[in-house]
């Protein structure tokens, strides 16, 4: 995967001061990270892989957990002075946001969220970490302490060869609204998310 550093700016945030990296993909796709502090070398870095939810990140959306898991990351990471978010644009886990959002409305009449997109012929995640990788070693990030819920995406990250020395539980945002929906996360996708 080639990427290409296209841009680098201060963003001044309630959490603390983050550089923001804007980097374009091969075709064209641009992506994030938000970094905080001196991350590069062999220290393990607080991280995160976050996957663009735009309903959840920027609409306050309550269906899923995406905003308050942003948020979660960029205050533990300004707690400790020093991390990365790696800000994927990969919206409804790779489907697009149009896909998702006729996703939501399959959901609406009662298909949970992996049935939903197979009905629309896509499979349950359609991700791609590699570009996630590629970010990572740019920033020359060797090792992190990975803030999620997600199996699957230690098992990608690692397969693409990020060295993950720890998963930092990341249960936030849980309400009557999305249930359902982290229940068939943690049932269908495996997410470690039930006690
Ligand atoms: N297709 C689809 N995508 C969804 C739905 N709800 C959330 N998403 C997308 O799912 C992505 C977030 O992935 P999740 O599976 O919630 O969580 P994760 O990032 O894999 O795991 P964590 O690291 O634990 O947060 C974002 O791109 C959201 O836009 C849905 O019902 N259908
Ligand atoms: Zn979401």
């Amino acid at each position: 995967m080639n990427i290409t550093l296209a841009a680098k700016t201060r963003l001044p945030t309630p959490y603390g001061l983050f550089h923001l990296y804007g980097f374009v993909e091969e075709g064209g796709q641009e992506h994030l990270a938000m970094v905080m502090g001196d991350i590069a070398g062999d220290a393990p870095v607080l991280a995160r892989v976050h996957s663009e939810c735009l309903t959840g990140d920027a609409l306050f959306s309550m269906r899923c957990d995406c905003g308050p898991q942003l948020e979660a990351a960029m205050h533990k990471i300004g707690e400790a002075g020093q991390g990365v978010i790696v800000y994927l644009r990969q919206e409804g886990r790779g489907i697009g946001l149009i896909n998702k959002l006729r996703a939501y409305a399959e959901q609406d009449e009662g298909a949970d969220t992996v049935e939903a997109n197979e009905k629309l012929g896509f499979p349950a995640d359609a991700r791609d970490y590699s570009v996630a990788v590629a970010i990572l070693a740019a920033l020359g990030v060797k090792r992190v302490r990975l803030m999620t819920n997600n199996p699957r995406k230690l098992q990608a990250l690692e397969a693409c060869g990020v060295e993950i020395s720890e998963r930092v539980a990341h249960r936030v945002g849980a309400s009557a609204e999305n249930e359902k929906y982290l229940a068939t996360k943690a049932s269908r996708l495996g997410h470690l998310i039930t006690d």
